[in-house]
């Protein structure tokens, strides 16, 4: 599904933090916006994930118009995000960690299934189980699936992260800052993970070279307007990508 971002205004006060900002991310194309302190790259996001609505312009996912939509809308619609700080429940396993984004599909059965334990809600366990399983192991992680989260590093937790967004299939990723305090290591593993992810993903990022050497296409923000797009190369040698990068 792509993902559709149709003159997007933001203002505060006298602050224009978005100003007519469009652009597409192609169905399956990894797409990562950039830009300097202040561009408007937060603003942007949250308008995409539900959490801001824009004083003009729209979102779409599909053919779905999102911009009105909360954030269970917009998860029914096919989105799923993560966060800068990765959100992992620390006194749950890795696996239950990657169990609760499918918590919503229910055992199925209801209440007396729950009770009796019928089997079409233990089939139905054991099929949520492979899933979760699956996506760990899509992540590079299944050894790590009986482990707390708490106990893991910041690197790990961020697969747990993905893992936790990626097992629903959703149609579009959003990924806030992915690389944000993991060391080249880690974020060269992130983005060895992130080349197998099948979904539409956009992703905001301070690290430009991460998104030079993972995105297939690139969106430069400068004070909430878009200076350029295109891919990683064109981007690069961009005169006004370049002056605003240094200012
Ligand atoms: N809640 C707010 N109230 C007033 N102004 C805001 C608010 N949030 C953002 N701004 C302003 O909007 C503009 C865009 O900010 P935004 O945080 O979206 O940029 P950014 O690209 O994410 O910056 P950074 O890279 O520093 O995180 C800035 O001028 C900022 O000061």
């Amino acid at each position: 599904m792509s993902l559709s971002v149709q003159d997007v205004s933001v203002r505060f006060g006298g602050v224009h933090a978005l100003s007519g900002v469009s652009f597409d991310v192609a169905t399956g194309s990894t797409v990562g916006v950039i830009g300097p302190n202040g561009a408007g790259k937060t603003t942007l996001f949250d308008v995409i994930t539900g959490l801001r609505k824009p004083n003009g312009g729209s979102v779409r996912i599909g053919p779905d118009d999102v911009t009105a939509a909360g954030a269970v809308k917009r998860s029914r619609a096919g989105l799923a995000r993560t966060f800068q700080r990765p959100q992992v429940f620390g006194r749950l396993t890795v696996l239950e960690n990657v169990l609760t984004a499918l918590e919503w599909h229910g055992g199925g059965g209801g209440l007396a299934a729950d009770l009796l334990a019928l089997p079409t809600r233990r089939r139905r366990e054991r099929a949520r189980r492979d899933l979760a399983l699956e996506a760990l192991a899509r992540c590079g992680i299944a050894e790590l699936a009986a482990l707390y989260a708490a106990e893991l590093p910041i690197g790990r937790r961020r697969l747990v992260e993905l893992a936790r967004a990626i097992v629903d299939a959703p149609s579009v990723l959003l990924l806030d800052e992915p690389t944000s305090g993991l060391d080249a290591a880690q974020a060269a593993l992130f983005a060895e993970v992130l080349a197998g992810v099948e979904a539409t993903v956009l992703l905001v990022e301070h690290d430009v070279s991460f998104v030079m050497d993972t995105c297939d296409r690139i969106v430069v923000l400068d004070l909430g307007r878009v200076i350029a797009e295109g891919e990683p190369a064109e981007v690069r040698d961009d005169p006004a990508v370049r002056a605003a990068y240094l200012g």
